[in-house]
């Protein structure tokens, strides 16, 4: 039998919700040790419980904690893989952080769940029983850290919570699912993802920035990021790649004082590229330059680039980072 670590974390799946009507708030995580029965045909499980936070309280501090972790209990010999529950909210985030500084192969699975422990049709025992699940698969190797939630596995750099309250809140828009659980048994679609190039697992010191696009938006916003001596700036432009112009003064000063600005799209789908010749379309900001940060979303990126400013590197090699991956 394969053993398997649960690393709690915190979030809605370990949360209950008032008989009075005061809402949803944490409980006693150990209340998550009532699932573990329910894992001993999949696997061997040990329970550690290392924070009991909601998900918009966690922050790449703890993210770094929850990996440093992570890693640990992936060095031991005996353990063939790790389940982390987490709040939903931030759970991308964290899982792409993972994604990013666990260098192991063995499996890494997130999950958490969208109804509290004792609300009607609860999700959390069934997700994190499937998440055991697919840890414990041979195929769940090398695939860089998963979500599974709600029957479906995802890669963490594709995965996005789509909705708000909806338990099929997870989802990949641009590939789909890789793979699939039943009753019976578990289905991967594909064997090879997308990875990026390893990072150190540090603890992130940079700030970065992330603002919206949207018409008729000028550079204050930029500005203010430069004032507050953000280090690097991640915006999420319009289409395909482009701004309104109004935002170009903020960039042109961002750049000329060396604080990266990398760019993403607002649009779910596809990635960003220089396509555009107009004033500030996407040719005009590569020539800037401006980093393309082809298909990753705002949170993604500004992620990657808060653990890249940790290597101090030039420029050039810090656009190759989000350019080219492996
Ligand atoms: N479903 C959830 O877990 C949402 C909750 N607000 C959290 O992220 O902690």
């Amino acid at each position: 039998m394969k053993q398997i670590v649960i690393i709690t974390t915190g979030g809605t799946i370990a949360m209950v919700e008032s008989t009075e009507g005061n809402g949803v708030k944490p409980q006693d995580p150990a209340a998550l040790q009532s699932v573990l029965p329910l894992l001993t045909p999949y696997a061997q499980t040990r329970m550690e419980h290392i924070l009991n936070l909601p998900s918009p309280h966690i922050t790449p501090q703890e993210m770094y904690l929850i990996a440093q972790k992570v890693t640990e209990c992936l060095a031991q010999i005996d353990t063939d893989g790790v389940v982390i529950t987490h709040g939903t909210d931030t759970l991308e985030e964290t899982a792409f952080f993972l994604d990013l500084v666990i260098q192991s192969d063995k499996p890494v699975v997130v999950t958490g769940a969208m109804r509290s422990h004792n609300e009607l049709g609860a999700d959390g025992p069934y997700n994190l029983v499937n998440a055991v699940r697919v840890a414990a698969h041979d195929q769940a190797k090398g695939l860089g850290t998963l979500v599974v939630f709600n029957d479906e596995i995802h890669t963490a750099r594709q995965v996005t919570k789509t909705h708000t309250s909806n338990v099929a809140t997870f989802q990949s828009p641009a590939l789909g699912p890789i793979g699939h659980l039943s009753k019976k048994d578990i289905r991967f679609y594909r064997q090879e993802v997308v990875r990026e190039k390893a990072l150190p697992l540090v603890n992130p010191t940079a700030t970065v920035a992330l603002i919206k696009a949207a018409a008729g938006m000028d550079d204050s916003m930029i500005q203010w990021a430069i004032k507050q001596n953000y280090d690097g700036i991640v915006i999420e432009a319009l289409g395909q790649g482009n701004l309104p112009p109004a935002m170009l003064p903020g960039i042109r000063q961002s750049l000329k004082q060396n604080i990266p600005i990398v760019l993403v799209s607002r649009c779910f789908n596809g990635s960003v590229q220089d396509i555009y010749a107009y004033v500030g379309g996407g040719k005009q900001l590569k020539e800037m330059g401006v980093i393309f940060a082809s298909d990753l979303s705002g949170q993604k990126a500004r992620i990657k680039l808060m653990l890249s400013l940790e290597l101090n590197l030039p420029i050039s090699l810090l656009k190759e980072r989000f350019e080219k991956l492996i």
